[in-house]
């Protein structure tokens, strides 16, 4: 059995920093100790650097169909993209097509990622058909380790549920221990302004965000959190971007209600000034809910400090500028939905740590510990501590790199950060003690990575 020793670095966690050697065994972490006293087979100096856990992203799509075309990543460019920005688990979400069940829609995904993956990978369900069916379908997957469900209050008739669908997946949620994912926007109401704004001649992408308006999006978060009320069940509401909706969650947190929230780094970095780039340049920002005018994130950093929102994940959905984002041109409806960032998370992040808007075990709180908890992998992920998995990134905390899709690694043509210049760089990355980036060279491979079970949500208590 080789012992591999990370030596000499700042071992940062969700709840301390400490200067620390850390001893691998066996693909997991073995013991922490002082520098200097242990010794092992292999040694990698950390000498001036960051030790940290890999990051958990809790919202990927990798090849999801969507708009008439796919999302560019595949399990296999994407999780090597994940590997490269020090990410060690992405939980991606399997999809339900309507007439169809969940098992069918889970099998599916299992045989998109199964072998192709370079790190390990969950499944959370999308529940787009809630019927009798689907309902018991919903114990058997908590059984076998898929125990969050995303339901959609947008995008009527392809994932769509009503007040009613939702109401009794949250009921059945609160029977079987599974966590109920909400995107959280009145897509009833937005379908409506869409309609008139096309009417007007309202093409361009920048309408997209005009339409998909704050206050409808904070309509559908108060509605989601009162029916979870009802139903006896905890909600975490997925990529919040409004203000008014994070001052939602805040009440009911403040109410004592089990309520979540995650923000991406899309909605904490960029603004609708992306979304009215003009030559269409804009459809490369949209995503739903949509990027919003810039005094929002000034609200999700503040939402991200008190933990009235406990998760950064990137809700990874590329598509290409050329060939898929331009299927929109002329109607900015048609345009896919969803941006790239799943390798460009933890620097953000870190980044977020330099600019001081987040402490550095915040930093590691938010995109390892939390998600890992919130998701039932806790502590075999997020976390340094004996009994891990030794999922661990060595960060240069002093590295300086443009971010740029001329050397990003994501399967896709433009990245949404062009040009931005970020502090910090991952250096190396284990999953489960083997490295997968050694010294920024990949050295990982598709397969290795395997499906990994859940337990329901340990964020509760
Ligand atoms: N977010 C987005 O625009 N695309 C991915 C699908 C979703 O998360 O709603
Ligand atoms: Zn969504
Ligand atoms: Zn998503």
């Amino acid at each position: 059995m080789t012992r591999t020793l990370i030596h000499g670095g700042l071992v940062i966690t969700a709840s301390d920093e400490v200067h620390a050697d850390v001893l691998i065994e066996d693909g997991r972490i073995a013991a922490l100790a002082a520098p200097g006293v242990l010794t092992a087979d292999r040694t990698i100096d950390a000498t001036g650097k960051y030790v940290i856990p890999g990051g958990v992203d809790a919202h990927t799509h990798m090849e999801l169909p969507f708009g008439g075309t796919f999302a560019s990543d595949t399990f296999e460019t994407g999780t090597r993209a994940a590997a490269w920005g020090g990410t060690t688990t992405i939980i991606d979400f399997a999809v339900q097509s309507v007439g169809h069940g969940l098992r069918e829609g889970l099998d599916a995904w299992h045989a998109k990622a199964e072998g192709n993956c370079a790190i390990d990978y969950g499944f959370h369900m999308i529940v787009s058909d809630v019927n009798e069916d689907t309902l018991k379908e919903m114990d058997l997957l908590v059984e076998e380790g898929v125990t969050s469900f995303k339901q959609f209050m947008a995008y009527p008739g392809v994932f769509y549920s009503d007040d009613g669908q939702i109401l009794r997946a949250m009921q059945r949620s609160a029977d079987n221990g599974g966590l109920i994912m909400m995107h959280a926007e009145n897509g009833i109401a937005i379908d409506v302004l869409v309609e008139q704004a096309l009417a007007r001649g309202e093409t361009d992408p920048r309408y997209h965000g005009e339409v998909r308006k704050a206050l409808l999006e904070a309509e559908a978060t108060h509605r989601a959190i009162r029916l979870a009320q009802v139903a006896g069940a905890p909600l975490y509401v997925v990529h919040v971007s409004a203000m008014e909706a994070v001052a939602e969650l805040a009440r009911a947190r403040d109410e004592g209600l089990p309520v979540f929230g995650e923000t991406c780094p899309q909605y904490l970095f960029l603004s609708t000034d992306n979304l009215a780039e003009p030559d269409f340049e804009g459809a490369k920002y949209v995503c739903s809910t949509p990027l919003r005018p810039r005094e929002h994130q000034a609200k999700l950093w503040q939402g991200l400090r008190t933990n009235d929102l406990q998760v950064v994940s990137t809700d990874h959905c590329p598509f290409c500028f050329t060939g898929q984002k331009d299927l929109g041109r002329g109607d900015f409806s048609k345009i896919p939905n969803g941006l790239p960032g799943v390798e460009n998370r933890m620097d953000l992040l870190h980044q977020a740590v330099v600019d001081g808007h987040i402490s550095r075990r915040r930093w590691i709180e938010i995109a390892c510990a939390t998600p890992a908890r919130m998701f039932g992998l806790y502590p075999k992920k997020g976390t340094i501590a004996p009994g891990a998995d030794a999922d661990v990134v060595i960060y240069d905390p002093h590295a300086e790199q443009v971010l740029s899709a001329e050397t990003h690694h994501m399967n896709v043509d433009y990245s949404a950060y062009e040009g931005r210049r970020v502090t910090g760089r991952v250096e190396t990355v284990l999953s489960r003690g083997v490295p997968v980036v050694t010294e920024r060279e990949y050295t990982g491979h598709a397969g290795h990575g395997v499906f990994t079970p859940r337990s329901t949500c340990q964020y509760l208590n």
